[in-house]
């Protein structure tokens, strides 16, 4: 793919580009400028805007389109603004300069993850705005803080406000992840993060002596981790986020090379699959710290609890509006369950069905990555899909639901 000079750089790009300069980066993000930005887009384009305060220095931004039948629920297009720290050492660009190389290719943190998906939803609504068009259904769009540190002081408060129970989502798109292929990856569903921590206690001593029931050896006797990782077989048929995964993320413990600590821990990232028996899982979990050995326990810094799918069939009317338009572009679409987690989590939990979307294709999966990177042609694609993705969703008739 190559691209044009810069001065002829397309307006959507340049607003993209525009966007990503905005250090909205973890752990400080500068959400005041993304929320301005936003405000300015409303401006731009004659939409409702409201900001929402769902925590001290946490607003969450809403964009309005009214429909022209406020009587059916709406669509709610999601997106955060927050994007994972940066290693510059390892990046051949500044992060947040959105450099464009001679190919087109656009370098930057956020450029998939998920800055890009919030230009698509703005300039899909922009193109279909100037050709006049209005549809049934009202299109909200939220842009949203704190998603890539859990959400806590973002969507998870947002969807227990009024003010989100005012919008009366009918359906929601969020983000989803890029696909190598020439295929599009569609999400219905995700795993839940449970976040454990494995705390072993056992008798101290000098280091040089030889120390029965220790606190390291029970961690790792029963490998108590190694049988976590043991049991759970992941079936290479399947996709990632079909089985449960784990990764032993911490250990901590020890306060010299010759003291044998009384305590030591180890934290696990177990994403478990939807399908999965919770309680017996949780089960699973404590009887392989009581086969480890006395005074081995655990807790939960993490435990999401409320596995929802969106069907992907035909019982599902936005699922129906969402393949046919894919179909009618023929675009090839692989329904995955997400292997992390989105707010889309949040969304299906208040029972407002959701896909996690981002139209990337032919290219590489970079999110959280050095050099993340997207070529402004797929971005530009992208936007040409929204512009048919939107008319269909909001226009689905109404439904029993709508009432
Ligand atoms: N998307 C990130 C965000 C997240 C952080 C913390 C908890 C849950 C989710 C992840 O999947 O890890
Ligand atoms: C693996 C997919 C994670 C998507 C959520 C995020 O990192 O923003
Ligand atoms: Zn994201
Ligand atoms: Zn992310």
């Amino acid at each position: 793919m190559t691209s044009k000079g810069p001065e002829e750089e397309h307006p959507s790009v340049t607003l993209f580009r525009q966007y990503l300069r905005i250090r909205t980066v973890q752990p400080k993000p500068d959400y005041g400028a993304a929320v301005a930005f936003f405000e300015e887009r409303a401006r731009q384009l004659g939409l409702g805007c409201q900001k929402v305060e769902v925590a001290p220095g946490y607003v969450v931004t809403v964009l309005t389109w009214p429909g022209t039948n406020p009587a059916l629920s709406s669509i709610l297009l999601n997106s955060h603004t927050d994007v994972v720290p940066v290693f510059k050492e390892h990046w051949s660009h500044d992060p947040f300069e959105a450099f464009k190389d001679s190919e087109g290719y656009i370098y930057a943190r956020g450029a998939q993850d998920m800055k890009c998906v919030s230009i698509q939803y703005l300039e899909a609504v922009r193109r279909l705005k100037v050709e006049g068009h209005r549809f049934p259904r009202t299109i909200h769009m939220t842009f949203v803080p704190d998603e890539e540190v859990g959400g806590h002081q973002g969507m998870e408060l947002f969807v227990q406000r009024p003010e989100f129970q005012a919008l009366r989502a009918g359906f929601a798109l969020d983000e989803g992840i890029a696909n190598p292929t020439d295929a599009f990856t569609v999400f219905y569903s995700e795993r839940s993060p449970w976040w454990v921590r494995v705390t072993s206690t056992g008798r101290p001593g000098h280091g040089s002596l030889f120390i029965e029931d220790t606190a390291a050896e029970k961690l790792v006797r029963e490998a108590a981790w190694e049988r976590i990782e043991s049991e759970l077989q992941s079936n290479p048929h399947l996709k990632e986020g079909a089985v449960t995964s784990v990764n032993l993320t911490k250990l901590e413990g020890g306060v010299a090379y010759n003291v044998v600590p009384a305590t030591m821990s180890a934290s696990f990232d177990f994403r478990v699959a939807p399908d999965v028996d919770f309680k017996a899982f949780e089960e699973q979990l404590q009887s392989w710290c009581q086969a480890a050995g006395e005074g081995v326990t655990l807790e939960f810094a993490q435990k999401w609890m409320h596995p929802q799918v969106t069907p992907t069939d035909g019982s599902n009317p936005w699922w129906a509006a969402f393949s046919r338009v894919c179909k009618d572009m023929n675009l090839s679409l692989e329904p995955e369950i997400m292997p992390g987690a989105s707010d889309s989590r949040f969304i299906r939990a208040v029972g407002v069905p959701a896909l996690g979307f981002s139209p990337l294709n032919r290219t590489p999966v970079l999110l959280h990555d050095h050099d993340e990177r997207l070529h402004e042609a797929v971005f530009l694609r992208g936007v040409d899909i929204y512009t048919r993705l939107l008319p269909a969703l909001a226009s689905v008739p109404a439904l029993p639901s709508d009432s």
